[in-house]
C-alpha cells in the first residue's frame, strides 16, 4: 500500500509528528491538517527526479490545488514557481513574494481588466484563444512582451471525464491546425512569443498519455518553431500526474517517468534543431495531495436500510467524492489498529442524498466521538469548499516537525453573511 499513513504509539494517527486526536481536541473539527515537510519532500523528490535528467528544468505548482498562504509561502521558499489560473491566484502569488517572472498565468474565458490585471502585475500570459490574443494586444503595448499558447495536443485522460483538458471536446488550447499562424500573428503585433504550452487533465497515474502529449506538443512546437521561425524559451507540459487514493493504487516511478519523457523531450528537440528550451511542468495534486489529511468527528451511527456512519462535514467541506464520486481512503484516527469488522456508508451534515464521503465501506467498530481521517486532501480539498447549508468554512492547521500552527482560522456564522448587506427598505 502505497497511502501516505504513519500510527503513533497509542495508535492514534500520526500526521507530520502530530497525534490526529490531540489536534482535534485542540482545534475542533472538521479542520485540515497540513504536514509541511510532507510538501517539501513531495516538491524535492519531483524536481530532482527531471532536473537529473534535464537541468533546465522548472516546477510551476498548479495553485488551483491548495491556495492556502501558508503552503504557497513553503513551496516559495523551495524555489517553486506559480502556475495561476485566475487573476485573484496571481494576486495572492505577488503579495507572497513570488515575482512576476515565476508565475505563468493560464486562463481560459478572461476578461479584457483580467488580461490587463496580469500582465501589469509581471506574469507572463499563457494564451488559450486567438480572442484572447486580439484583446489583449488592445489593452497593453505588445512590443516585446513574452507570451506564451496554450495548444490542445489532442491527447486527454484524468481521473474523471471533468478532469480531462485535451482532446476535441476540450474548451482549452487553440487548436494544432492554427498554430504557426497564431504565433506568426502574435509576432506581427509586436509580441515575442517564447512558450508553448499543454495539458492533458487531472489525476493521471498511467504514463502513457503524457508520452503521447509529449510527442504531439514538441511536433506541433518543431512545426511553429520551422514554419513561424520561432525560438522557444520553454515549452511546458502542464501538471496531472496522479497519486494513489486506493490501497491498490501505486505511486509513479517518478524517476522511470522522468526518464523517459525527458527522453522524449529531447528526442523531438534534436529531431526539429530547436536548441535548449527550459522544461515546465505543472503539478498541483502530486505536491500537496497526499500532504494534508481532513479530520472529522463522528457524531451519529445509523441503522437503517443501511449503515450510516455520521460525520460532522460534508460536500461543502471536501467535494470530491459527491462531485467525481472519488474514492478517498478513511481511517479511524482514534483506533488506527482496529480491524475492519463492517460495511457502511460514511455520511456527511449536508441536506442533499449525495452528500457521502464512501458507500460500502469496510470500516472497524466506529463509535460516536471518535475522529475520521480523510487521506488524501490536500488537492481540490479546501479550495473546492463552499459555505452551502450555511455551514462556516473549515479551519487549517500546519504542522510542522510535531508542532501546531492555525493557517486558517474557522469560519464563524457572522462570515456567513459578512459581505452581505440588507437594503434600507427592508430594515
Ligand atoms: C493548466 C493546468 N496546469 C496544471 C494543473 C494541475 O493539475 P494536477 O493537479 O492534476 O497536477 C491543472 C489542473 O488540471 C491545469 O488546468
Ligand atoms: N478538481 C479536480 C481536478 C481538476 C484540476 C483542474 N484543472 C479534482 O479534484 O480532482
Amino acid at each position: 500500500m502505497d497511502l501516505n499513513i504513519k500510527v503513533n504509539d497509542k495508535n492514534h494517527l500520526d500526521i507530520g509528528g502530530a497525534d490526529a486526536i490531540d489536534i482535534a481536541e485542540e482545534f475542533g473539527t472538521p479542520t485540515y491538517v497540513i504536514d509541511e515537510n510532507r510538501i517539501r519532500d513531495n516538491y524535492n523528490r519531483f524536481y530532482s527526479a527531471f532536473s537529473k535528467y534535464y537541468p533546465d528544468f522548472k516546477v510551476f505548482y498548479a495553485c488551483k490545488a491548495n491556495t492556502n498562504l501558508a503552503v504557497m509561502k513553503i513551496l516559495e521558499s523551495e524555489g517553486c514557481c506559480i502556475d495561476a489560473v485566475s487573476p485573484g491566484e496571481v494576486h495572492i502569488s505577488k503579495m507572497l513574494g513570488f515575482s512576476g517572472d515565476r508565475i505563468l498565468f493560464t486562463g481560459n474565458n478572461i476578461t479584457n481588466d483580467e488580461l490587463k490585471y496580469v500582465h501589469d502585475e509581471g506574469a507572463v500570459l499563457n494564451i488559450d484563444s486567438v480572442s484572447a490574443l486580439n484583446r489583449l494586444s488592445k489593452m497593453i503595448d505588445p512590443e516585446g512582451v513574452k507570451i506564451s499558447f496554450r495548444v490542445n495536443p489532442m491527447v486527454g485522460a484524468g481521473h474523471h471525464d471533468h478532469c480531462i483538458t485535451g482532446g476535441i471536446m476540450s474548451k482549452f488550447g487553440i487548436m494544432e491546425s492554427e498554430a504557426v499562424e497564431v504565433y506568426k500573428k502574435a509576432e506581427k503585433l509586436g509580441f515575442n512569443p517564447v512558450g508553448m504550452h499543454s495539458h492533458i487533465g487531472s489525476g493521471i497515474l498511467d504514463p502513457e498519455p503524457f508520452k503521447l502529449a509529449i510527442e504531439s506538443t514538441m511536433d506541433i512546437a518543431g512545426k511553429v518553431h520551422q514554419d513561424a521561425g520561432i525560438d522557444f524559451e520553454f515549452v511546458d507540459f502542464g501538471g496531472g500526474v496522479g497519486i494513489p487514493y486506493t490501497p491498490e493504487e501505486n505511486v509513479v516511478d517518478l524517476d522511470k517517468f522522468a526518464e523517459v519523457n525527458v527522453g522524449l523531450f529531447k528526442e523531438k528537440l534534436e529531431q526539429y534543431g530547436m536548441g535548449n528550451p527550459t522544461m515546465y511542468l505543472e503539478p498541483g495534486r502530486f505536491l500537496v495531495g497526499d500532504a494534508c489529511v481532513l479530520l472529522v468527528t463522528v457524531n451519529s451511527l445509523k441503522q437503517s436500510y443501511r449503515k450510516f456512519i455520521g460525520v460532522d462535514a460534508g460536500f461543502h467541506t471536501l467535494l470530491r467524492p459527491a462531485m467525481y464520486d472519488s474514492y478517498h481512503h478513511i481511517v479511524d484516527a482514534s483506533r488506527m489498529n482496529a480491524e475492519n469488522t463492517q460495511t457502511v456508508d460514511i455520511a456527511g451534515n449536508v441536506c442533499e442524498s449525495g452528500d457521502l464521503f464512501a458507500r460500502d465501506r469496510l470500516m472497524p467498530d466506529v463509535e460516536e466521538g471518535d475522529v475520521l481521517g480523510i487521506l488524501n486532501a490536500g488537492a481540490y480539498g479546501f479550495t473546492m469548499s463552499s459555505n452551502y447549508n450555511s455551514r462556516p468554512l473549515a479551519s487549517e492547521i500546519l504542522v510542522t516537525d510535531g508542532e501546531c500552527s492555525v493557517v486558517r482560522e474557522r469560519e464563524t456564522f457572522e462570515d456567513l453573511y459578512a459581505k452581505q448587506s440588507i437594503p434600507p427598505h427592508l430594515k
